[in-house]
């Protein structure tokens, strides 16, 4: 796996626009932050037990159906890359967010400063994930919240092929305003493409200063064929 060529494709995204959008809508899709090679390759490691600290099958949780693994310590350099990478350029946005919800808290511009605070907080296990699902599987609308300390925003990468390697299973988003009911937007990924996405709140302007909106993700029911996501959580779990 070349992590050079994963730094070089995180560098040559759209940050300017990204943030635009994160702040517009709560998410905004990084086109093709890996190229299909990769795409493979990280989709054959679901079946390499050695990556994984815990396998969860979600029908025994309730979280809908198919399953996931998440990587164990030390992370793959692929991973430690795009958690690393990422990161610095979601941080000034976290930091935005928090101050415009009234919060006090505020991320470091490392990441590594981050994950000593969540393993000081004992958070200490990683939460990057690599999920599969087949014909009939979905993922219920859910946040990924593992303990008190939550990056504010997330990312899902889809490594299979819309189309060819799967139908149905679309990635979807849902807001939930202040006394108003639900509303959902589907966000349309190719093969190699990520989602940046709010965790949980997000700030709106409005009329009177900023309100917070409450976010959740899933993923529609597959219709056939299966698909592959690497998901990158930058807090860890208890
Ligand atoms: O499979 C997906 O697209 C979503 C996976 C997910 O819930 C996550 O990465 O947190
Ligand atoms: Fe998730």
């Amino acid at each position: 796996m070349d992590i050079t060529n994963i730094d070089a494709r995180i560098a040559a995204q759209d940050w300017a626009e990204t943030r635009t959008s994160l702040d517009a809508r709560g998410s905004a899709i990084l086109p093709g932050l890996l190229d299909a090679d990769t795409c493979t390759t990280l989709s054959a490691w679901y079946d390499d037990d050695t990556l994984f600290r815990s396998r969860i099958v979600m029908a025994r949780h309730g979280f809908g159906r198919g399953a996931y693994g998440y990587f164990a310590y030390p992370l793959p350099p692929a991973i430690a890359c795009l958690r690393g990478g990422l990161y610095p350029h979601l941080q000034p946005i976290a930091n935005t967010w928090a101050e415009r919800l009234g919060s006090a808290v505020r991320f470091p511009v490392d990441h590594a400063e981050f994950i000593d605070r969540c393993h000081a907080a004992g958070q200490k296990r990683p939460t990057p994930l690599l999920l599969r699902y087949g014909a009939g599987d979905y993922n219920c609308l859910h946040q990924d919240l593992y303990g008190e300390h939550a990056f504010p925003l997330q990312v899902a990468i889809l490594l299979s092929r819309p189309q060819a390697d799967f139908a149905g299973g679309e990635f979807v988003l849902t807001e939930q305003r202040p006394r108003m009911q639900s509303r959902v937007e589907v966000v349309p990924l190719q093969q190699g493409d990520a989602v940046i996405f709010a965790v949980n709140h997000r700030p709106v302007r409005g009329g009177r200063g900023d309100y917070r909106v409450t976010m959740r993700h899933g993923v529609s029911t597959l219709h056939s064929g299966a698909r592959h996501t690497l998901g990158i959580i930058f807090h860890d779990s208890v």
